[in-house]
């Protein structure tokens, strides 16, 4: 089944309903130039709530690479995603099981440079390029680009990007993702989630005949 990761999330209440949603995974902004960011203590007031079985995301951009194991340690992270133009070796350090590493590819011709992130990475999570952002965007980019990603790399891939309620169960059908990742495509306004969208969202993702 396909898994689901919240992004984005600020406050314990988000936290709990999309855990109760469903959620398989939630994402936690550190990157202080994010409208949605989030400082460790306060992810550690979170993490510390909820249920082992939830994997917890530190999502980081060119952020100071032994500050990252610092924060995953204090705040309870399982995994670093690595937003940004972190390298081979940044990932290496930071350690295979725990990096996702993204990319947020402007065409076809990028798709190479994944490969060699495949032996350093546990998962690819491909997002929207945008001049103007990192992430969070609501903006989809071509699943075809997706599709080719997946036939070319053997760990598992996450597509994020755009996705919400509307169109969640097409990305599904055309890329075959291990998950889909979804940030605003869920929210009342950057940082708080609409709990009905959360709920029908994750619903969509692993009910078949919904
Ligand atoms: O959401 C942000 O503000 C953000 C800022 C900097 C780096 C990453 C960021 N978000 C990362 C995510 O994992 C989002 O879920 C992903 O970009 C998809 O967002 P959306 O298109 O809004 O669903």
């Amino acid at each position: 089944m396909v898994r689901v990761k919240i992004c984005g999330i600020t406050n314990l209440e988000d936290a709990l309903q999309a855990v109760e949603s469903g959620a398989d995974v939630l994402g936690f902004i550190m990157f202080k130039g994010s409208k949605r960011y989030i400082s460790p203590k306060e992810v550690r007031n979170i993490t510390k709530n909820l249920p082992p079985f939830i994997a917890k995301v530190g999502v980081f951009v060119n952020e100071d690479r032994a500050s990252v194991l610092e924060i995953l340690s204090y705040a309870g992270l399982d995994f670093a995603q690595l937003h940004g133009d972190e390298t081979v070796n940044y990932c290496k350090y930071i350690g295979k099981e725990r990096v996702i590493k993204v990319f947020r590819l402007k065409s076809e011709n990028e798709i190479a440079k994944i490969k060699e992130f495949e032996t350093v990475s546990k998962a690819i999570l491909l997002d929207t390029y945008s001049e103007k952002s990192y992430g969070g965007t609501g903006k989809s980019f071509d699943w075809k680009i997706a599709v080719k990603v997946k036939e070319s790399i053997s760990i598992p891939l996450i597509l994020s990007g755009g996705l919400n309620l509307n169109n969640v169960k097409e990305a599904i059908k055309t890329v075959e993702p291990f998950a889909v990742d979804v940030c605003s495509g869920v929210e009342e306004e950057p940082g708080r989630k609409n709990h009905n969208l959360v709920r029908d969202f994750i619903r969509a993702v692993k009910c078949n005949s919904c």
